[in-house]
């Protein structure tokens, strides 16, 4: 079976928004193919109050989501080699890891698909070695989330560079924050060249919940990021 089309969301650092923007994302793929899926192929932190990021795009993303899947989960809120190791139980290879994403991109008729990555992009897989060099070879494109805090220039652009450099196709970088306070979007646009309508930021949404106001908002912008991922 054909794979569907499919968008690796990295993240430049933890807490920056994957979530959000996967399942902003999800909810283009909607409005575009009628069906779409999900992955957190490793995912730390899962406990009584957290039921794990694939909860939260289930509940966020509503109708129209088909499969929405976790490979790993660990209880311990810390990297996946940690969490891995202290909670015992067999440890997949990187290799086995890959795999398995590239096995869940052709299971299912959803025609397109988002698999969200854990922390920053090269926070380690549960063998410790970086996630970003574990799904190198599954030939996606790759949305990058951007770290819209002070500090967070660097580490966007940081992740951008070892992105490109493990041949990741960078389609998008998002930034979920204030940027007239910080101008971190200016200033990794002045770096990498990446334009408006592939650079772009979104303010975050009004927390607590519900979403449904900030995933109308953002439409247009993650309209063309599904677009700039096809
Ligand atoms: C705890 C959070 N849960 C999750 O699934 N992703 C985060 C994991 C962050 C790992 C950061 C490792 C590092 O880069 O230092």
């Amino acid at each position: 079976m054909a794979a569907r089309r499919t968008a690796i969301v990295f993240g430049a650092n933890t807490e920056v928004g994957k979530t959000l923007c996967s399942a902003a994302l999800i909810k283009a793929g909607l409005r575009r193919f009628g069906r779409a899926a999900y992955l957190k192929p490793l995912q730390t932190g899962v406990d009584d109050d957290h039921a794990g990021d694939a909860a939260l795009v289930k509940r966020y993303a509503a109708a129209g989501l088909g499969r929405c899947d976790t490979l790993h989960a660990w209880r311990a809120y810390a990297s996946p080699h940690v969490a891995a190791r202290q909670e015992g139980g067999q440890i997949p290879s990187d290799a086995e890891l890959a795999r398995a994403v590239s096995g869940w991109m052709r299971a299912g008729d959803e025609p397109f698909g988002v698999v969200e990555t854990a922390g920053g992009c090269l926070s380690p897989t549960a063998t410790g070695r970086p996630q970003a060099d574990a799904y190198a070879g599954l030939d996606v494109p790759a949305l990058l989330v951007g770290d819209a805090r002070l500090g967070g220039i660097s580490c966007s652009l940081c992740a951008w560079e070892a992105l490109v450099r493990r041949g990741f196709d960078v389609r998008s970088i998002i930034f979920v924050g204030d940027d007239a306070a910080l101008g971190n979007a200016e200033a990794v646009r002045a770096v990498t060249g990446l334009g408006d309508g592939v650079l772009s930021t979104v303010a975050p949404p009004p927390l607590p919940e519900p979403l449904g106001g900030w995933l109308s908002e953002t439409a247009e912008c993650f309209d063309a990021v599904c677009a700039s991922v096809l």
